[in-house]
């Protein structure tokens, strides 16, 4: 299972938890990647974990103030990006401009959805993952994958029936290894998290007890 730590804006030590999310990776053989903001992708990627970013626009380069480069992403270290993430919404057109322009970087590609329709419709614009989250659930603690199995269930089935290489992840909530184990039995190929890492007093461990 893919575990993707999303920092969003919280106030942490993002070059300490992507060293915590190094060792744990290693450590447990896990796979784990830390999307930092923009301006930290650098130094999250100097400390050898995986990294993502949070966000790219949807341009190349240009005349285009304030934007999020997929290339300069990229050149700072960034392997993959997430894409219309619940809290940075976007329009079809701009997800799909977005998705060229992380594949003329060579990043890898997981569009956020709300819920299975807008999943099939994500699914259909050729990522290489999805991610369901219900937006309600997001902070809350409470995992989608016992709050609401059914969105996963039906997540992954809508994505399988356009394209059963697409990858998809789930997320909200989830902060322990049995929210992660329920979303593999749900079809999960992984995870998407945020406060369960970025807001614990101790990163590593809320991230051993994820991959335990
Ligand atoms: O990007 C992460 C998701 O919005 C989930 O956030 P959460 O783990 O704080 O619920």
């Amino acid at each position: 299972m893919f575990v993707l730590v999303n920092l969003k804006a919280y106030p942490c030590d993002p070059v300490a938890v992507a060293e915590a999310a190094e060792r744990v990776a290693t450590e447990h053989g896990a796979d784990v990647a830390i999307a930092p903001q923009a301006a930290h992708i650098q130094a999250v990627a100097q400390s050898g974990a995986e990294t993502w970013a949070q966000h790219v626009s949807p341009v190349g380069h240009g005349s285009h103030t304030g934007s999020t480069l997929a290339e300069a992403a990229a050149d700072a270290g960034a392997v993959g990006t997430l894409l219309n993430h619940s809290e940075n919404r976007l329009k079809l057109a701009d997800i799909d401009a977005s998705l060229d322009a992380a594949e003329r970087a060579e990043l890898s590609t997981v569009v956020c959805a709300n819920n299975p329709d807008q999943i099939a419709a994500a699914a259909a614009l050729g990522p290489d993952a999805v991610a369901v989250e219900p937006p309600e659930l997001i902070g809350t603690g409470t995992p989608v994958s016992q709050a609401d199995p059914d969105i996963v269930r039906d997540a992954v089935a809508a994505t399988k029936r356009v394209d059963p290489e697409i990858e998809v992840y789930c997320g909200a909530g989830i902060s322990t290894g049995e929210d992660i184990a329920a979303a593999e039995e749900l079809g999960a190929d992984g995870v998407l998290l945020a406060s369960g890492v970025a807001k614990a007093a101790d990163p590593q461990a809320a991230l051993e007890a994820l991959v335990d």
